[in-house]
This record gives structure tokens, C-alpha cells and sequence, in this order.
């Protein structure tokens, strides 16, 4: 086995091309391996074994830096720089991260995670080491997906006016999740495939035979083809930005690969190469679905009769009410199966929109057709929606536009880890003016809220997690629950717990505990966090001497941040907010996280017995 003497670049480089052949195919079978257990981004990665082989065989990292982005697509890049012997830890909690992270190693040039941040990050690295007297070359390897965000074009935009050395590989797979959209996407296609150099080549034929005539043309014939030769770069996109163009290359020719690496080495300026991949490569099933094994579950035994996730009853709950309302419309950031928007996709093509990568764009989006009287749902998830902060505020909220959010992944996703987590949104929504902002208790609970958001007429947010519901019938019919409401769930004595979201059973499941250990607990389903049901909210105060918040989101700005808000004033009482902590929270199984962080049952169980066990102070914690 090849792959066991390989355990670092250095060992790598004295392989011959034919070696690094066999490599290849040991690579992905480590790699299909080891997925299998862990779960992970599978397609993405086996789709850049040749690359990654060939950017080490050539450049020599850290001192030349790479800059994968998203990341998803590291997994060869570990293996072969230094994580071979940790794999398999890939995702689980205290093992490696499945994105790149520069506390994680050397090699790794910058953290990623979410897309299209590779090439201003790159650009950053060129001029810090220009500027710090540093040699090495600096890369950024870039997928056609994450071309479709506006950040890639803010990046190539600056490298292309500084003129600084930059390599700029786009992996180009056809493939962002699903099939790659767009205009550019559709550019690339032709630049890969010839097409618009064939077109450019037609056309001067039709000119030249016009203007001077069948025998006059067959004559000129050899100095057209120089001339379209010379004038026409395939990439000329990408020349008029101020970049090389090299490509279109066979991204799994080990070969050409290196040449052209070499060659493009040697060159000054930006340079942008143009890699023609294959999503999946190597793994028959990837290939054939590249979209089902863009990222992989760990194989686990099928239990039968789980509950549906909080997406499937979002997918459709949505389409339920779309048949009603020809209003409706749907937004994806080119997630349409992870959000479940597919299904709307199939029912109302029409009335779908998948924008690809492009967060900002799609919410400006949806409030220029809210502003036209249709009803649009960004449905997304919360981590990406951070990218669209200024749209919320500025586009949506201000105009009091009615877009609803439907926010996926809020609170802590699993596997994905700190770049993913959903951990910000009550956060950064609650404190933006005109914005409803809900969560529902169970799967339940969000189709009414759904349908409440659509019928609101106002900005509305509703977030909900990734995973399974509870489990509960999915059997009434849709009804609008009165904005700002709260849901009195058991009424006790001496401790309140005002829960949201994800948390509101555990805290039930925590009070049926307290009540047999003689501890009497209020539970109050906070399904609005803003705006907060204050009547509710002062009969509590009013009744309690100590309240507890939980919530899936940072305690700062959060849910429990607007209860101290609105009781600081004047209550009397003690206060304690439960929910994530302010540090980023690290990748693992995901009720696993939730434990850590103390906001299920056990532990919130656990916390009120520590506080009745107190003196009461009137200091708060959190
Ligand atoms: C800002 C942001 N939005 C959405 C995603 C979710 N996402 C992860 S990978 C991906 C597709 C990327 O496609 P591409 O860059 O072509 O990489 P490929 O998987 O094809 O190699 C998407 C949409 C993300 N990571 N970041
Ligand atoms: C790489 C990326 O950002 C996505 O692929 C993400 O990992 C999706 O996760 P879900 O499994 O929650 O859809
Ligand atoms: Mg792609």
C-alpha cells in the first residue's frame, strides 16, 4: 500500500506520476471507508483525489498556502498532509473537523465552511506575505457552485486590479448540491465543452464568406483560424478581470495535472485554472447521484417509524398552503433538497426559485416580489441567512415587506460543527424592528406557525432545527396562531421556565422530574420571541420568584436576553438564561452538543436543583 508510506507532502513529492496514480485509487477507497462510518461530504471530496495530488506533488504547503473553499472537499488534503492517522475521528466530537481549520493544523491556510470566501481570503494571504517579506505561492481552489456567489466576484474583482501572483483553480463539476445553476454556470459549460469558441469560429466563417465571397473565403481559411486562435480565449471572462486563463483541464489526468500546475507556477499575475472534474469520481453510486452523496449519514441500522424531520413538515406544510395561495412563492440559496424545497419544485415550477449561492440575492429577491403583492418563503438556513443580515434590515424589515423566513438548522446542526451551527438567528432577528420572530415547540406546532407567517401580511421569521420532531399527530388543520402568544403548558409554584423552540419538551420532561422530587414548576411554551406575549410574561413575574429561559441560540441576545429586558426594570425575583454559551461550539452527534451545553432535560433538571438549593440572590448567571 502506497497510502501507508505517505505521511506527509514531503513523502508524497518522491512518487513517481504512475505512483501517484495508484495513490489516487487508495485515497478514495480510505476515504469511502472511513465515510461510511463517520458520515461526511463524500462526492465533493473523491471529486478532487487527482487535484489535491497534484497541487502537493507540485506546491509545497504551508509554505505555499491553500485555500479550499467550503472546505467540504478537504478530506484528500488531510489524509495527505497530516490527518491520515486521525481520519477516522472525521467529524465525531473530539476528533478532526470535516472543514478546514487553522487550529486544527499547519497545512490548513484558512477556515471555511461556508462558500465563495476563498478567493478574497487568498488575496489576503498574497498581500500579507508580500507585506511581511514571506515567499510561497498562494491558491485558491474554488468549486462552480461557490462561483455563484457575489463574494467570488468581490475577490476576483480586487485580485484582478492589484495584479498580485494568484492561482485561482475552479473546480468545475457541473455540481453545486444539486445541478449547478445560472448564467455562469451555463458559461462554464460552453467554455468547458468548446462551445463558444466553435460559435466565435461559425460566425467569422459566415462573415468572411459574406463579405468576400466562397472562393475568396476558401482562400482566407488558414488566416481566420489564426485569427480566431489568437482573439479568442475560451475563458475570456475571466482575461477581462484582469486574469490568465488556463483550461479547460481533465481534472482526473494525473499527467496534465502536473504539467500544468508547474507550468502555472512559473506564471506572474493572477491566474485563473480551469479544472474540468467529475462530482463523486471513482464511487459508482456518487457519481451516478452526486447530489444523494454530496454528504453522507454514517451507515447506521433503519429503525422503522421515526417521527418526519422539521424539514419534511416544512416541505409539505408549505405546499399544502401554496395549493390554496398562488401567491406563494420559494427561494432557495441552492440548497433545494437540504431546505425541502424540492418538493415545491416538483408541485409549482413556476412559482420556484433556486438562486444558487447567493443568500443576499435571494432575500432582496423575495422583498422585490413581496413588494409586487406575492408571498414570498426564503426557506434557508440559519448559518447562511447570517450572510443576508443587511437585506433583512434593509430591504425587508424597513419596508415592512412580508417575506417569511423559513429558518432551518437553527440551534446546534451535529457533525457540521462551528461553521454550521444555527446558533445566532433569534439574535440577530430579535432586535430588528417590524420582524415577528418564532419558534415552535414541535413539528406540530410549525405548520401552524408556517401558515401563520404566510398569513401575517408582516416580515416573519420562524426557525426551527435540523433533525426529527417529537413525533406528535400531524392531524389538525392549519389555523393562525395569534402573533405574540405564548403557551401556558403546567402551571406550578415557585419556578417558571419560560422555553422556545427544540427546548420547550425538555423543560416539560425536567418539570415532571422537579414535581416528583417535590419541586413545583411553570412551563410557558415561549413560541414568540419577538414579540413576547408581556401579559403572559408579568402574571409569571408576578407569581414566581425565580425564572428560568431556555433556548437553543446564544444566551447573549437571545430569547433570554429579551425576558432580563423586559423584568430588569422592576422585578424582584432571580433570573437564569440557559442556552448556547459564548464560545463556538465544536462538531459531534448532535443531542450529544445539546447535553454539553446544558439545555436538555437532565440538565436544565439539574440547574433548578442547584438554584433551589441557593440562597437567593439578586445577582443573575448564566
Ligand atoms: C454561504 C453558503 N451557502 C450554502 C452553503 C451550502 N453548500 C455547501 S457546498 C455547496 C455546493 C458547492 O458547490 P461547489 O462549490 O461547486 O462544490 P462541489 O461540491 O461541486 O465540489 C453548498 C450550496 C454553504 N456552504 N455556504
Ligand atoms: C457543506 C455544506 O455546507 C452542506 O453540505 C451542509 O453540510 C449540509 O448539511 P445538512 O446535512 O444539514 O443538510
Ligand atoms: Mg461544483
Amino acid at each position: 500500500m502506497l497510502l501507508e508510506q505517505v505521511n506527509s507532502p514531503e513523502d508524497l513529492k518522491k512518487l513517481s506520476v504512475e505512483e501517484l496514480k495508484k495513490l489516487a485509487e487508495e485515497v478514495r477507497e480510505f476515504i469511502i471507508e472511513i465515510v461510511d462510518k463517520t458520515g461526511g461530504h463524500l462526492a465533493s471530496s473523491l471529486g478532487v483525489v487527482e487535484l489535491t495530488i497534484a497541487l502537493l506533488k507540485v506546491f509545497s504547503p504551508p509554505r505555499d498556502e491553500i485555500v479550499w473553499d467550503v472546505g467540504h472537499q478537504s478530506y484528500p488534503y488531510k489524509i495527505l498532509t497530516d490527518r491520515k492517522e486521525r481520519f477516522h475521528t472525521l467529524r465525531q466530537f473530539g476528533g478532526i473537523s470535516g472543514f478546514p481549520s487553522i487550529k486544527e493544523s499547519p497545512y490548513d491556510a484558512f477556515g471555511t465552511g461556508h462558500s465563495s470566501t476563498s478567493i478574497s481570503a487568498a488575496l489576503g494571504i498574497r498581500i500579507g506575505k508580500k507585506l511581511k517579506g514571506e515567499e510561497g505561492h498562494v491558491i485558491a481552489v474554488i468549486g462552480d457552485g461557490a462561483l455563484t456567489a457575489g463574494e467570488a466576484y468581490e475577490g476576483l474583482n480586487n485580485a484582478g486590479q492589484l495584479g498580485e501572483d494568484l492561482i485561482v483553480i475552479l473546480n468545475d463539476n457541473e455540481m453545486s448540491i444539486a445541478k449547478n445553476i445560472g448564467a455562469i454556470s451555463n458559461y462554464l459549460t460552453k467554455v468547458a465543452t468548446g462551445e463558444n469558441f466553435r460559435r466565435a469560429k461559425k460566425r467569422l466563417e459566415e462573415v468572411t464568406k459574406k463579405v468576400f465571397g466562397e472562393r475568396v473565403y476558401k482562400r482566407l481559411k488558414r488566416v481566420e483560424d489564426l485569427i480566431v486562435k489568437g482573439l479568442f480565449s475560451p475563458g475570456m471572462l475571466f482575461e477581462e478581470l484582469g486574469f490568465r486563463y488556463v483550461g479547460p483541464i481533465d481534472g482526473h489526468d494525473l499527467d496534465t495535472l502536473i504539467v500544468t500546475l508547474k507550468n502555472v507556477s512559473k506564471m506572474k499575475g493572477p491566474t485563473l485554472v480551469h479544472v474540468v472534474t467529475k462530482k463523486g469520481k471513482g464511487y459508482e453510486p456518487a457519481e451516478k447521484k452526486p447530489e444523494k452523496f454530496h454528504g453522507v449519514p454514517p451507515k447506521k441500522k433503519k429503525k422503522e417509524n421515526l417521527p418526519p424531520t422539521y424539514t419534511e413538515v416544512f416541505s409539505k406544510t408549505l405546499v399544502e398552503i401554496a395549493g390554496e395561495n398562488r401567491d406563494v412563492v420559494a427561494i432557495t440559496a441552492a440548497m433545494p433538497s437540504g431546505t425541502g424545497l424540492d418538493r415545491f419544485k416538483e408541485h409549482f415550477p413556476e412559482r420556484y426559485f433556486d438562486v444558487g449561492i447567493a443568500e443576499q440575492h435571494a432575500v432582496t429577491f423575495a422583498a422585490g416580489m413581496a413588494k409586487k403583492g406575492l408571498k414570498p418563503v426564503v426557506a434557508i438556513y440559519s448559518t447562511f441567512l447570517q450572510r443576508a443580515y443587511d437585506q433583512i434590515v434593509h430591504d425587508v424589515a424597513l419596508q415592512e415587506l412580508p417575506v417569511v423566513f423559513a429558518i432551518d438548522r437553527a440551534g446546534l446542526v451535529g457533525e457540521d460543527g462551528a461553521t454550521h451551527h444555527g446558533a445566532f438567528d433569534l439574535s440577530y432577528l430579535r432586535h430588528i424592528p417590524n420582524m415577528i420572530v418564532a419558534a415552535p415547540k414541535d413539528e406540530e406546532e410549525l405548520r401552524h406557525l408556517l401558515f401563520t407567517a404566510i398569513r401575517s401580511g408582516k416580515p416573519f421569521a420562524v426557525r426551527y432545527p435540523r433533525g426529527r420532531g417529537y413525533g406528535v399527530p400531524l392531524r389538525e388543520p392549519l389555523k393562525e396562531i395569534p402573533i405574540g402568544n405564548w403557551e401556558l403548558l403546567r402551571e406550578g409554584k415557585e419556578i417558571a421556565i419560560l422555553a422556545t423552540g427544540w427546548t420547550v419538551y425538555q423543560a416539560l420532561k425536567a418539570a415532571e422530574s422537579l414535581e416528583k422530587k417535590g419541586i413545583s414548576v411553570t412551563v410557558v411554551n415561549a413560541r414568540f420571541i419577538k414579540p413576547m406575549d408581556e401579559e403572559l410574561l408579568k402574571r409569571i413575574a408576578s407569581e414566581h420568584s425565580v425564572i428560568v429561559t431556555v433556548e437553543e441560540n446564544v444566551v447573549k441576545g437571545g430569547f433570554g436576553s429579551g425576558v432580563d429586558e423586559f423584568l430588569s426594570p422592576w422585578y424582584s425575583g432571580r433570573v437564569f438564561n440557559l442556552g448556547l454559551p459564548d464560545r463556538f461550539i465544536e462538531h459531534g452527534e448532535q443531542n450529544l452538543l445539546r447535553c454539553i451545553v446544558g439545555i436538555d432535560a437532565e440538565r436544565i433538571e439539574k440547574k433548578i436543583l442547584e438554584l433551589v438549593g441557593e440562597k437567593p440572590s439578586p445577582a443573575k448567571s448564566t
